[in-house]
C-alpha cells in the first residue's frame, strides 16, 4: 500500500543543532493528519523535507510510495511559506497563471475557488483580500493539479477568529472530500477540531501520535479516600497495580467511570471512608503539556 507519507528515521541537523530527530511519520490515505507541536518543534523543517526543500542529514522520505522528486509533487499540493501572488491580478488571474505554469487544466481555476469559498470575490483584486482571503487563495493554489496529498504548514498563522474559522471550516470540507491532508500547528485547539489523527513533536521528535481518543488515552475516577495508603493498597488488588496512581492527596484510577458504584462498595467494605468519587476524562491539553513536560509552552 503506497501510505501518502512515511519517514523513517528523518533527521536534520544545523550545526550542532538537531532541528528534526529520528522523525517516523505516518500519514494514511484520507485522513487529515495534524502535525502539533510548540515554536521550533520542528514542524517546517520536517514539512520541507518531505517537499524535498531541504535535504535530510538522516533517514529516508517516502511521498505515495516514492522518494520526494519532480514526479511525486505533482501529486502534492503544498502550502509552506506564504504564498506569492501579483497583487494588482485579480485571485482569479492569478491562479489562471499559476495554472498555466504548472501545467493545470484551465477549468480546475473555477473549481478551486469554489471549494476555498473564493468565487464571489474571485474578481477583485489580490491586493484587497484579507490575511483569510489570501490563505485560502494559497489553499486554491495548491489544490490546482488536484493533488492527492495537500500539506499545509501552519494554515491558520496570523489569521483573525474568522479568518481561522473559515479555514477550519475548509480543511474539514477537503478531509471529508476524501483529500488527503497534512497540516501543522502549535494549536491544540485547531488539531482537536479538524484533525483524524494527531502526531506530538517537541525538540524534534515525535513524542506521541494517534487520534484525539487515543491521545486522551482511557477514562479513569478520582477517589478521594481515607486513609490514602489503605485506599491505595485495596484498589490496587481490586483492579490492578498499573491501573492506581497516587496523584495529589487522591488516587486516580484507569478504570471505567461506571464501576464506581462497585469500586466505593468494595473501598467502605475494606474500612475506607471515601469523600469523593468521580469520573474524570482526561483534558487534551493537560495530555499535551504532560507530554511536552514544561508548562509555559506557547502551546494553546
Ligand atoms: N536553515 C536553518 N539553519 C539553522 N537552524 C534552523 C534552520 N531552519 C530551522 N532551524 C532551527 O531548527 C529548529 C526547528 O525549526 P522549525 O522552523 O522547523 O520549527 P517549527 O516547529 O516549524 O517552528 P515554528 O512554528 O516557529 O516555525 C529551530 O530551532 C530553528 O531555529
Amino acid at each position: 500500500m503506497n501510505l501518502p507519507v512515511r519517514t523513517e528515521g528523518l533527521t536534520k541537523r544545523y550545526g550542532d543543532l538537531t532541528a528534526v530527530r529520528d522523525l517516523n511519520l505516518t500519514v494514511r490515505a484520507g485522513e487529515v493528519y495534524g502535525f502539533l507541536g510548540p515554536n521550533g518543534a520542528g514542524k517546517t523543517t520536517t514539512l520541507r523535507m518531505l517537499l524535498g526543500l531541504v535535504r535530510p542529514t538522516a533517514g529516508t522520505v517516502r511521498l505515495l510510495g516514492r522518494p520526494p522528486g519532480a514526479g511525486r509533487l505533482a501529486a502534492v499540493g503544498a502550502l509552506i511559506e506564504g504564498p506569492a501572488f501579483y497583487p494588482y491580478l485579480s485571485g482569479r488571474e492569478n491562479l489562471r497563471v499559476l495554472a498555466r505554469y504548472a501545467g493545470a487544466a484551465a477549468d480546475r481555476v473555477p473549481l478551486v475557488l469554489d471549494l476555498v469559498d473564493l468565487a464571489d470575490r474571485a474578481r477583485h483584486r489580490y491586493a484587497s483580500y484579507s490575511l483569510g482571503m489570501k490563505q485560502r487563495l494559497g489553499v486554491a493554489a495548491a489544490l490546482l493539479k488536484d493533488p492527492r496529498l495537500l500539506i499545509l504548514d501552519e494554515p491558520t498563522n496570523g489569521l483573525d477568529p474568522a479568518g481561522t474559522a473559515d479555514m477550519r471550516r475548509l480543511i474539514r470540507r477537503l478531509g471529508a472530500a476524501g483529500c488527503t491532508v497534512l497540516l501543522s500547528s502549535h494549536l491544540l485547539g485547531e488539531v482537536e477540531q479538524v484533525c483524524d489523527r494527531i502526531g506530538v513533536v517537541s525538540s524534534g521528535r515525535l513524542i506521541a501520535e494517534g487520534s484525539v481518543a487515543d491521545l486522551r488515552g482511557t477514562a479513569g475516577l478520582r477517589v478521594l479516600a481515607e486513609p490514602l495508603d489503605g485506599a491505595a493498597e485495596r484498589a490496587r488488588a481490586l483492579v490492578g497495580a498499573e491501573r492506581v496512581r497516587v496523584v495529589d492527596g487522591g488516587l486516580e484510577l484507569a478504570v471505567e467511570p461506571d464501576r464506581a458504584a462497585w469500586l466505593n462498595t468494595e473501598l467502605v467494605r475494606a474500612g475506607v471512608a471515601v469523600r469523593e468519587l468521580r469520573p474524570r476524562k482526561r483534558d487534551l491539553e493537560q495530555v499535551f503539556f504532560e507530554l511536552i513536560g514544561k508548562e509555559t509552552a506557547d502551546v494553546r
